[in-house]
């Protein structure tokens, strides 16, 4: 077995080390407390985080994750990711190493790090798992990365997949999975992504602030866009709909999750389901094409509690449509992340099959 040269840091976002209330308690504290995640002054932050979110949200949130929990398996997110971490060392052989980080909790970027530093690699390659930009998500990854490397003394070369909202691989599963639910036997269908504070949205950078709804974010990636979380969402959605042969008035994109009371960017998707189910939908098919494993905000939020709000309602079914989590061709996509970085977006091209990585 030969020693590995490059290394492959996976990111996602993280989940309690298991749905006790302390342990969703310690969970929330540090995700929330994230400047990037709540944008406000940190005393303030501290005061409304430690001092009402988390005391308020943490027996509740904790019994979502009881809900989720398996008994074998625990988190879906972790499992998921653990999976995806297998699955694509093996795909990538012994000249790699690959790593598994969570943004918070555990396994941290700080444990992952501390074992690729002393392998003496030639590359480091971060991949967030995040296939649209948000600063509270990729950023995040990015800012705590960079924060424990400072120290290193010498650094491999070092490479950051920012996005892949347009990743071929990855619309082509999503498209394969909705297909296993024929979408046209649905009503209605829907792209609920998740939320973020609007004025999240719109700091992304100078030419694109105070234009985000303006500047025809939903229509387009324009190059004042290129960062906008709203217009990577759009832009995922147009390739889905693109794939599957969808009219744009047979889906509507929305955002779910919304936390506190600052505007968040809409429509919400509980506000879609109502206007739905008052056009009298019976049937509905939800992508959260935001999420590469399924976990709580798309079993729980989605799945079921979205699915009781619907039938409340007057509405029969919604059916949510399954992540990447450990597909085949999800794990060629992510091979293809890891060897040649953002290669296989559709509207960037930088073809790699010189490289001769196949689709599995
Ligand atoms: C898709 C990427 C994500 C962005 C962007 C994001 C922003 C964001 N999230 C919150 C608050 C919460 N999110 C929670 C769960 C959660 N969020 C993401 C992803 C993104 N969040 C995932 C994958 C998950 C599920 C984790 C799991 O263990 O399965 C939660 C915790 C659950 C709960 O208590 O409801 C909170 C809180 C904010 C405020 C925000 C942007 C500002
Ligand atoms: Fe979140
Ligand atoms: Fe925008």
């Amino acid at each position: 077995m030969s020693k590995p040269n490059k290394g492959i840091l996976l990111v996602n976002l993280g989940t309690p080390d298991s749905p006790s209330v302390s342990d969703v308690r310690r969970y929330l504290n540090e995700f929330l407390m994230d400047g990037r995640v709540i944008d406000i002054p940190s005393l303030r932050r501290l005061f409304l985080v430690r001092g009402i979110i988390v005391p308020f949200r943490a027996p509740n949130s904790a019994k979502l994750y009881r809900a989720i929990w398996d008994k074998e398996t625990g988190s879906p997110l972790l499992h998921y990711s653990l999976l995806q971490q297998q699955l694509l060392q093996e795909r990538l052989g012994d000249e790699y190493h690959v790593e598994l980080a969570m943004r918070y909790q555990n396994p941290s970027i700080a444990s992952a790090l501390a074992k690729l530093r002393p392998m003496n690699l030639e590359s480091i390659r971060i991949i967030p798992l995040f296939p649209q930009y948000a600063s509270a998500s990729t950023g995040s990854v990015i800012d705590k990365v960079m924060e424990l490397m400072r120290t290193w003394h010498t650094f491999p070369e070092i490479s950051i997949v920012n996005d892949f909202y347009d990743n071929g691989l990855m619309i082509d599963v999503f498209a394969e999975n909705a297909l296993k639910h024929n979408p046209q036997t649905y009503d209605h269908i829907l792209f609920s992504y998740h939320g973020l504070p609007v004025r999240q949205l719109t700091d992304v950078e100078p030419s694109h602030k105070h234009h985000c709804e303006t500047a025809g974010c939903r229509e387009q990636i324009s190059e004042h866009s290129r960062y906008c979380y709203l217009a990577q969402c759009y832009a995922t959605t147009r390739l889905l709909a693109q794939k599957l042969g969808l009219q744009p008035d047979r889906y509507t994109v929305c955002f779910q999750s919304r936390l506190g009371k600052t505007p968040w960017v809409q429509p919400y998707t509980t506000d879609v389901l109502k206007v739905q189910a008052a056009k009298g939908a019976k049937r509905l098919l939800v992508f959260c094409p935001a999420f590469v494993s399924d976990c709580l905000e798309t079993i729980y939020e989605i799945g079921t509690e979205y699915a009781t709000e619907f039938k409340a309602m007057g509405g029969e079914h919604v059916q949510l449509v399954e992540s990447l989590n450990d597909h085949p061709l999800w794990i060629t996509a992510l091979e293809k992340l890891a060897i040649a970085g953002k290669h296989d977006s559709v509207l960037h091209p930088n073809p790699i099959d010189k490289l001769g990585v196949v689709a599995r």
